[in-house]
């Protein structure tokens, strides 16, 4: 089981620019020197860390960065535009590997951390440079120096903002593909080997990972050792949420069930934020939704939200409460030095 983000992404530099050959032609001035300028040089591609990227996503839709050719020299020694550099904007974290899926080229584990990938071509001297005693009219100018091409890997270890718990069938599958729609859920990537329950979620602009844990909480309770990566993803999370079903008619025996199994989990789960929610509301009328809330309140001893994954109701309020707590928690744990902060 693996919670790892990978991309494959294609990358070139741009070609230099060819440099010119051109001479001075002026009035009264019968054979002018040479005035032909360099070509500019082509774009760089760099990767850059950046603020407010949690995975990899961004890359499912664009796989390719191809950065501008410079323009060539022109005459009266004028120098063509260089070529714009691309930039991947990558989340901190993320290191970036050779084709071979192996190689380190980089780590980024620093904010604003900046590594060159591809340098663009140099651009080729104009006929101005070639310019000697013994030959003062020089027919020579050099070509741009073609760009870099190459295929590297972006290779993130998520970190689950949100661990999901709840019952078979409470709708956990369904609220996250409800909720991860606009931005597909992880497991779709081609490219990807993931946990099939996990998602990226997003909420006013902000994108959160959740994942489905059960399988876990199973695990420990029939007392399965469980990889250390698994636990190190749980004791991350910032939150926990638990859907209950409403319409299951055992509403209260199945939150006892989940809280028991968190209790004897361990390894400090029960002590994590949760958000609480009766789900499944669109079979029920305000009447029983009001009654079983108010059940669910007084067992739990908290706040409870109404959602159904199944029309869509109420999951964004549930979905600003979890970013809450998250929010909450990227700002307790972010240092003095801010770089590392990860919102
Ligand atoms: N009416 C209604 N049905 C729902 C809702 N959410 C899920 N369901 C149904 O409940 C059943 C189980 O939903 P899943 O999303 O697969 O539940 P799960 O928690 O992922 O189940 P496991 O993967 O087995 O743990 C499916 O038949 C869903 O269609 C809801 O909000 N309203
Ligand atoms: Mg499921």
């Amino acid at each position: 089981m693996k919670f790892l983000d990978l991309a494959k992404v294609y990358l070139r530099s741009g070609s230099g620019g060819n440099g010119c050959i051109s001479f001075r032609r002026e009035k009264y001035i019968e054979f002018g020197g040479p005035d032909g300028g360099d070509g500019g040089g082509g774009g760089d591609v760099w990767a850059e860390t950046v603020d407010g990227l949690n995975t990899l996503i961004d890359f499912r839709y664009q796989q390719h960065f191809f950065a501008d050719n410079g323009r060539p020299g022109m005459g009266r020694q004028r120098t063509g535009k260089d070529g714009d550099d691309i930039v991947l904007r990558v989340p901190v974290g993320t290191e970036i590997l050779d084709e071979d899926e192996e190689t380190v080229i980089a780590d980024m584990t620093e904010l604003g951390q900046r590594v060159l990938l591809c340098k663009g071509g140099n651009g080729g001297w104009g006929n101005l440079h070639f310019k000697t005693s013994t030959n003062q009219a020089p027919r020579r100018a050099n070509p741009g120096q073609p760009g870099v091409e190459r295929t590297v890997w972006l290779r993130l270890k998520l970190i689950a903002d949100v661990g999901l718990l709840g019952l078979p069938n409470a709708g956990k599958s369904t609220f996250l593909a409800a909720t991860s729609n606009a931005r597909p859920k992880i497991a779709d990537y081609p490219f990807t080997t993931l946990h099939p329950n996990l998602g990226v979620v997003g909420v006013d602009g902000k994108e959160f990972v959740v994942a489905d844990i059960p399988g876990l909480i199973e695990g420990a309770h029939e007392g399965r050792g469980l990889g250390d990566l698994f636990l190190g993803h749980v004791e991350r999370c910032a939150v926990l949420l638990h859907l209950v079903d409403g319409s299951s008619g055992t509403l209260l025996e199945d939150y006892d069930t989940i809280i028991n199994e968190i209790e004897q989990y361990g390894a400090g789960l029960d002590d994590k934020p949760r958000v609480t929610v009766l789900n499944k509301i669109d079979t029920m009328d305000d009447e029983e939704r009001a009654f079983l809330r108010e059940e669910l309140e007084a067992r739990s001893g908290g706040k409870v939200l109404l959602m159904s994954g199944a029309s869509g109701e109420g999951t964004t309020e549930v979905l600003r409460a979890l970013r809450a707590f998250i929010d909450e928690k990227r700002l307790r744990e972010a240092p003095e030095d801010d770089s590392e902060w990860r919102p």
